[in-house]
């Protein structure tokens, strides 16, 4: 065995850490790119000395040049040097405004979108305050997880004395170059998930020409939601009653209404019957009910990250998703369908809602502008 004294053999660079992802473009990076290895969630409070457009556009500044520097693997001013000896590794880090943070700021309050209406409250939730909303959002992706918290570490390190750390979250998705088969990702209750995403984001862009507030257009919104996976009621179940929860098949992702052995992207078909004559995909079944036809066209584009976090006394695991939905209003977006899924889903006695927030997701900026700069300076 080589002694662990003796010098690691030198490993290139792979493309996990050569990737990365252009931080300036129409639409902010993080959103329309598939979902990176390891994902930091974090929703900050402005301090009272942050609850001006000049304090806040300083920060917004400073934060989308650190943004921009570390996308192209480049330090960002005064590093603390975690991440200096790693490649980009497809780092994202997209900025969203809250809702309360236009009644802190003097001036915005104007210029709160209709479309940050609050998220109506459903049956079933059990959010947590403290881990919900927030004035401003950061979501970091990226392949490495050193990157991942460096990014981290380095918008917190940015935003002392302007905002605080109101509640972060952390997520993981299978690594690059892990899976030996082309398939979507598996969630930690084992399913293919992400299948049913949209092949357009039409609807996940806020359009040029509509919207009541100009600085969105091409922007978008993020509904957050921590749901818990309770996971030792799910193991409860057979592999027959999991599939018929969801629709489709947990080894293919495959729905349940195509032959055996039908590929994933296998488009589901609502009206099919099996040989008892009772409907394919349940009436229950969660793709059934949170599908674009059962719901007057409502899309989202789901981008998720698992979590993790210990275990309860009871042995439970605290583990889950943290699901990122965006869409170009969640009033036409997210609400109808988690309203829907809330009543009838069958999957909903093993999942439990616990934290929610919704941040408005400004357009992205050129070279020498920032982020939100037409909300604060137009
Ligand atoms: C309000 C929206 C949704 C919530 C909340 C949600 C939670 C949730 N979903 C899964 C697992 C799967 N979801 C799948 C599909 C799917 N889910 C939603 C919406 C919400 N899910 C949509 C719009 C769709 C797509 C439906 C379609 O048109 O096909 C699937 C199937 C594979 C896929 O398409 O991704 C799985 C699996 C969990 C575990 C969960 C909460 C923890
Ligand atoms: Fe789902």
């Amino acid at each position: 065995a080589q002694a662990l004294t003796a010098a690691p053999a030198p490993t290139p660079l792979t493309a996990v850490g050569t990737d990365r992802v252009p931080f300036h473009g129409a639409h902010q990076a993080g959103i329309a790119q598939r979902a990176q290895a390891v994902g930091q969630l974090a929703a900050f409070d402005l301090r009272p000395a942050g609850r001006s457009r000049r304090a806040l556009a300083a920060l917004l500044r400073r934060w989308t040049a650190a943004a921009a520097a570390m996308a192209e693997g480049r330090p960002p001013s005064d590093d603390d040097q975690v991440a200096l000896d790693a490649g980009p590794s497809r780092l994202t880090v997209t900025f969203g405004l809250g809702r309360s943070l236009f009644a802190r700021v003097d001036g915005l309050g104007d210029r709160l979108p209709a479309a940050l209406a609050p998220i109506p409250a459903f049956g079933q939730d059990q959010l947590d305050p403290a881990r919900s909303d927030g004035d401003l959002f950061v979501q970091i992706g990226a392949d490495d997880p050193n990157v991942a918290w460096h990014a981290l570490r380095t918008v917190q390190r940015l935003a002392r004395g302007t905002a605080a750390v109101r509640w972060q979250m952390s997520g993981f998705n299978r690594a690059p170059g892990a899976a030996t088969v082309d398939r979507t990702p598996r969630n930690l209750m084992g399913q293919v998930d992400g299948t049913g995403n949209p092949a357009s984001l039409g609807k996940v862009w806020v359009p040029r020409s509509s919207g009541d507030q100009a600085w969105m257009r091409g922007g978008s919104y993020a509904v957050v939601r921590r749901i818990r996976m309770l996971l030792d009621d799910w193991d409860e179940l057979d592999g027959g009653r999991q599939e018929a929860v969801i629709g489709r098949r947990r080894s293919t992702g495959a729905p349940l209404s195509a032959p055996a052995h039908a590929p994933e992207r296998t488009p589901m078909d609502l009206a099919a019957t099996g040989s008892d004559g009772l409907p394919a995909i349940a009436a229950n079944a969660h793709i059934r009910l949170a599908a674009p036809q059962s719901n007057g066209g409502a899309t989202l584009l789901r981008r998720t990250f698992s979590f993790h976090d210990g275990y309860d006394p009871d042995g439970a695991p605290d583990a889950g998703l943290l699901f990122v939905a965006w869409q170009a209003d969640p009033r036409t977006g997210f609400v109808p369908v988690q309203r829907r899924l809330d009543r009838g889903d069958a999957l909903s006695v093993f999942v439990r809602h616990v934290s929610s927030a919704l941040f408005a997701v400004p357009p992205g900026c050129a070279p020498g502008e920032y982020v939100g700069q037409p909300l604060l300076e137009a």
